[in-house]
């Protein structure tokens, strides 16, 4: 499916002024994953005003999306009741709300493949780390059959499970007080080879993992570019590729606005910008994600169906389901990258 691409409103576009709605989408600046809102957060937040049919970067700033709805009347309401004020939602920022228009097929530049590694130390990124063979093909078939014998929770586009403590999409956090219980045994050999886990060198309490989200993603589904939040888990993530294999894409955003008392500012400047990265996660894989590579980069699964690695063509499986293994938090996060970090950022309001 070709990604809908949408343009900056420029003054001779349909602006809001006229008080009738001219549009489905909207053009909202100042949030983004650059400032710690996922898409997903972002749609979640705008649901309240109507179906929201996607969120999608307007640029590669990461502070600016394009909300779009199925109707324009829910998208005239959203404007009128967020726009110039901030957000409870999304972290209290003030939104810059403008309809949008839809870019046509022969106006786009098809300008977002990134070259895909197939092995860790080509990325270059500090604390991320692949192991193919994580797991036999035997065990990857009993974690299958172990998960599909239980409850899956449907999402839009994804079905998912969880363990230990349940995620919450909203919040994008978890809620320490309700632990739901220990993690199951059929993890148990994954959480003994991963403490022999190459390359750790972390307090053994941040590896005692206690939370688990089985992930099952359709051919042709992605997960919007996000980095889990600091203050939910601690140092490192792991994530166990089964059935199928993705293209992993990394982005470090050179501009983060956490502490920027007026983001307008950046966004005038139009100085943010962000590097990409990607990597191939073939099935029975895992990743650990630690350091800069977790609390800096963004990762995000493309909604591909086929993918380009090498000037091969890989065609994503029916499913694949990831293992991602995590570490609750009890504290505040202290880490060395507090632009990007929501215990150590000031809000903005
Ligand atoms: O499916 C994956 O490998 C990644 C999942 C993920 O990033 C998450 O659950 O936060
Ligand atoms: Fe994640």
């Amino acid at each position: 499916m070709v990604k809908p691409r949408f343009v900056r409103p420029t003054t001779s576009s349909p602006s809001s002024d006229a008080g009738e709605p001219n549009s489905s989408n909207l053009y909202v600046a100042n949030c983004g994953p650059a400032v710690g809102l996922s898409h997903d957060a972002i749609a979640a937040a705008f649901a309240v005003f109507g179906e929201v049919k996607g969120v999608y970067a307007a640029d590669e700033s990461g502070v600016r999306v394009i909300v779009s709805f199925a109707d324009r009347f829910s998208a005239k309401s959203a404007l009128e009741a967020l726009n110039g004020r901030p957000c409870p939602d999304l972290n209290g920022r003030s939104l810059h709300i403008r309809y949008s228009v839809r870019q046509l097929a022969s106006e786009t530049q098809v300008n977002d493949c990134v070259p895909v590694s197939l092995v860790d130390s080509e990325l270059n990124i500090p604390g991320l780390f692949l192991v193919p063979d994580f797991v036999s093909v035997e065990e990857e078939q009993q974690l299958l059959a172990a998960v599909d014998t239980r409850p899956w929770i449907g999402l839009a586009k994804r079905r998912v499970q969880h363990y230990g403590y349940e995620f919450c999409y909203a919040t994008r956090n978890v809620d320490t007080k309700k632990k739901l219980g220990e993690l199951p045994s059929f993890v148990s050999p994954i959480l003994e080879r991963i403490s022999l886990f190459p390359n750790l060198d972390n307090d053994p309490e941040s590896l005692s993992l206690d939370q688990l989200t089985v992930n099952e993603y359709p051919s042709g589904v992605g997960l919007s570019p996000h980095i889990d939040t600091h203050s939910a888990f601690e140092d490192c993530i792991f994530s166990l590729s089964l059935a199928g294999p993705c293209i992993m894409e990394f982005r470090k955003y050179s501009v983060s606005t956490w502490k920027i008392a007026s983001t307008t500012d950046a966004e005038k400047s139009g100085n943010s910008s962000c590097i990409k990265k990607a990597l191939y996660l073939p099935p029975r894989s895992m990743l650990l994600l630690s350091g800069e590579a977790r609390y800096a980069w963004n990762h995000y699964i493309p909604h591909h169906k086929i993918d380009m690695v090498k000037d091969k063509v890989i065609r994503r499986s029916p499913r694949r389901v990831s293992f991602t293994l995590r570490k609750v938090r009890n504290h505040p996060c202290r880490c060395e990258y507090p632009q990007y970090c929501d215990s150590q950022h000031q809000k903005i309001s």
